[in-house]
């Protein structure tokens, strides 16, 4: 039977496509003597593809045209009697007859290809080992064997069992007794057949193939080419691991992107994963390119990190990410993922509908937004001077060093690009393995002053040797080496792509551009820590030290100026930090408790998105205001507001306020993590709203009164701030 239209998937000019492939090989085996005649055989699966050479033909007559192609796994019930095949030659032939043996190397060892040879050693060594297996040691070749055939390989040492099993006048027969033989022997890289051969098989690699993952790219070039930069990390990293996957970005070279196009756009792409933003999603080249992988049945899914830029609703809304919602309408049947970590409901609904997700056949995965592992804390200074904020974060990387009695790896991150320099050359002075990762480093010099950021600092002589070279300092260090690098002090610029399982702290020297921002750089901690915690958290029985309770509870504090935060891993660590800390603040029971024990006072307010007619304004007049206020909320410049404060004459009691109301709400930020999935931006936009309301007039009774003074007085500099923001604008 023929079917000349599938004819597509042999011919290919890749000469390592399998239909390709697989005559090349034959006809080697056959100048080698394995396969004589048209003994022997040979298959390839690639992907979801089974690729199978013919019966009955000579092997080194083999040609791609006579290559079979079957799916798998098969979808019947009885594979061996009922095959389906996605082409067959059109030429009177057969598949092999060792088909049967060969899906006993697929389903029992996830193999990527199996070989059937009629070797004469083979077949001598069935006749001088006379028992059921083969055994052989001290052979150098013996470290080319894997075990199983797929895993890792033999030593020199390790002696190579191989079993042997009788043959049966038919092939099929063989089917059952190498089954047995392999299940018995799950170490066995092959099966010997006495007096005719050997079957052995190899790996597969394990990714479907073909995932396309777009990346957040926050406006700004800086951070777009730092983004590139670490996105460029979780690529090496991944490649690193033997996945074939590689990013095409504007640094493409016209060579690079030419081979890539080669590589996607043939019957049997080795590419397994393809890194693109949503803007190169709407090239006509992508275009092009993606058509021709889905044409071929090669698009097996499409990825989308950073999933809540979709939605109008979200946090960091991009209009270029909109884009994707077409991918649903080109390429029908590929399955779509939507990855984020800060999405309300409302996000999420939003983006199911603007990806067309099927929403009867969506499967939602919600990871809850509290990381236990993690301990968060807000720290007070006595005095807002940038030196004082460094003596304390040496203070607190001291501790830790003598906590630990070793070094630990950190990350610090700043808002401004000279504060990480200067802070960098602080800690360097006192002997820290600190290095900064910026957008603005230069070749041979870097910006030390302790001078307020300004907007000129922007640095155009970037680079990126030395940031790559920073980031694989870091990843491989937090051991206190002398020329090692246990911390970086960094901008957002830092966060993506990393991949490394000892963090110990991430301290936030001033408050980020947003909540969300906040969550997502704690998130750089890994997750591997929980695992590492080997009893759970007491709190101390005995409050060490009973000076000042209050602070215990962040309230209003007379010195309090400053807030750098420290997030570290929880757990036996935290208790052993808690009970050594010479802090009150860090001794006490309630800034120890594990997060989602603790008690909540958040006000219930009803989500506007959720229940657009509670309100007697108009919605659309409402949103619009509601967006305008958030967006001040999250553009907030404390450092400024400070300045709006003094020049009141409020003085530092107020800012103190202000600041202890915003350290507040990143701690019930940090608490009401494990409320609800969407707890933490919807917390969020509760305050932005609540904020709102109140600027409304509408009041809000539930409210308790501390939180509404406190949003009282963030609401007066907040509405101060905006109008400034608008004077500007205009
Ligand atoms: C010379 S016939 C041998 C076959 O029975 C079989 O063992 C073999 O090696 C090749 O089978 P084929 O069906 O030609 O692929
Ligand atoms: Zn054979």
């Amino acid at each position: 039977m023929s079917d000349n239209s599938a004819d597509y998937l042999v011919e290919s000019p890749d000469p390592l496509h399998p239909a390709n492939l697989i005559p090349e090989l034959c006809q080697s085996f056959y100048r080698l003597g394995w396969v004589t005649g048209t003994g022997g055989g040979i298959c390839i699966r690639h992907g979801n593809k089974v690729y199978i050479a013919p019966s009955g033909v000579q092997k080194e007559r083999i040609k791609p045209e006579h290559i079979f192609v079957l799916p798998y796994p098969q979808p019947t019930s009885s594979p061996q009697t009922d095959r389906v095949f996605l082409r067959r030659s059109s030429l009177n032939l057969k598949e092999s007859a060792c088909t049967p043996l060969f899906w006993n190397s697929f389903d029992l060892r996830d193999a990527g290809s199996c070989i059937h040879t009629h070797s004469q050693h083979a077949v001598m060594a069935t006749l001088l080992w006379k028992g059921p297996v083969f055994t052989i040691s001290h052979q150098e070749m013996i470290k080319g064997v894997r075990i199983g055939g797929t895993d890792a390989a033999l030593s020199y040492l390790d002696t190579l069992v191989i079993p042997i099993i009788e043959n049966t006048p038919f092939e099929e027969d063989l089917r059952d007794s190498m089954a047995e033989a392999m299940k018995k022997y799950p170490d066995a890289a092959g099966i010997l057949v006495r007096r005719h051969g050997v079957y052995v098989w190899g790996k597969l690699s394990s990714l479907t193939l073909c995932d396309i993952s777009s990346n957040v790219e926050p406006a700004g070039k800086d951070w777009e080419k730092a983004k590139t930069q670490t996105e460029h990390t979780e690529v090496e990293n991944l490649q690193r691991k033997g996945v074939n996957v590689v990013a095409w970005t504007a640094d493409t070279g016209k060579d690079e992107r030419q081979e890539l196009e080669r590589d996607l756009v043939s019957h049997s792409p080795r590419l397994r994963l393809l890194y693109i933003s949503p803007e190169k999603y709407a090239t006509p080249d992508c275009t092009r390119i993606l058509d021709e992988v889905y044409r071929k049945h090669n698009l097996n899914r499409l990825v989308i990190d950073e999933a809540h830029c979709i939605s109008e609703w979200g946090n960091s809304f991009r209009s270029d990410y909109r884009g994707l919602g077409k991918f649903r309408d080109r390429y029908r049947n590929v399955p779509i993922m939507a990855l984020t970590a800060t999405a309300t409901q409302v996000v999420q609904r939003d983006i199911i509908h603007n990806l067309k997700m099927d929403r009867d056949n969506t499967f939602y995965a919600i990871h809850p937004f509290n990381r236990e592992n993690l301990f968060y804390e807000v720290r007070y200074l006595s005095s807002p001077e940038p030196n004082t904020r460094m003596q304390q974060i040496l203070d607190y990387i001291t501790l830790l060093y003598q906590r630990r009695n070793r070094a630990s790896s950190g990350i610090i991150y700043c808002r401004a690009k000279v504060t990480c320099d200067a802070l960098t050359a602080f800690l360097r002075g006192k002997g820290l393995n600190a290095k900064p990762y910026h957008r603005g480093i230069r070749f041979g010099h870097h910006t030390l002053s302790l001078r307020r950021p300004r907007a000129s600092d922007s640095s155009p002589d970037i680079s990126s040797g030395i940031l790559q070279q920073t980031l694989k300092q870091w990843s491989a260090g937090g051991h206190g080496e002398p020329d090692g690098v246990d911390l970086v002090v960094a901008t957002v610029a830092f966060g993506l792509g990393i991949d490394k399982g000892d963090v110990r702290y991430i301290i936030h020297y001033d408050l980020p551009a947003s909540f969300e921002g906040y969550y997502q750089e704690t998130a750089t901690m890994p997750f591997e820590s929980a695992k590492r915690l080997t009893k759970p958290f007491k709190p101390p029985s005995k409050v060490a030290n009973d000076r000042e309770p209050e602070s215990f509870r962040l309230e209003p504090h007379d010195t309090g100026r400053t807030i750098p935060t420290v997030t570290e891993p929880s757990g036996l660590n935290h208790l052993e930090s808690c009970s050594n800390n010479p802090s009150p603040r860090s001794s006490s029971p309630e800034v120890c408790a594990p997060v989602n024990t603790a008690q909540l006072s958040l006000p219930d307010i009803e989500m506007e998105l959720d229940n657009p007619t509670s309100s007697k304004v108009q919605p659309a007049k409402r949103m619009d205001k509601f967006n305008k206020m958030r967006k001040a909320l999250h553009s907030l410049d404390f450092d400024r507001l400070a300045s709006l404060v003094r020049s009141e004459g409020s003085g530092f009691v107020d800012q103190g306020k202000l600041v202890n109301h915003v350290a507040r709400e990143i701690e019930f930020n940090a608490l009401s993590l494990s409320c609800t999935p969407g707890g933490y931006t919807e917390h969020t936009e509760r305050i932005a709203q609540a904020i709102f309301y109140m600027s409304d007039g509408c009041g809000i009774p539930e409210y308790d009164q501390d939180v509404a003074d406190d949003i009282e007085d963030v609401k007066g500099i907040l509405q101060k701030h905006w109008k400034e923001l608008q004077r500007e604008e205009q």
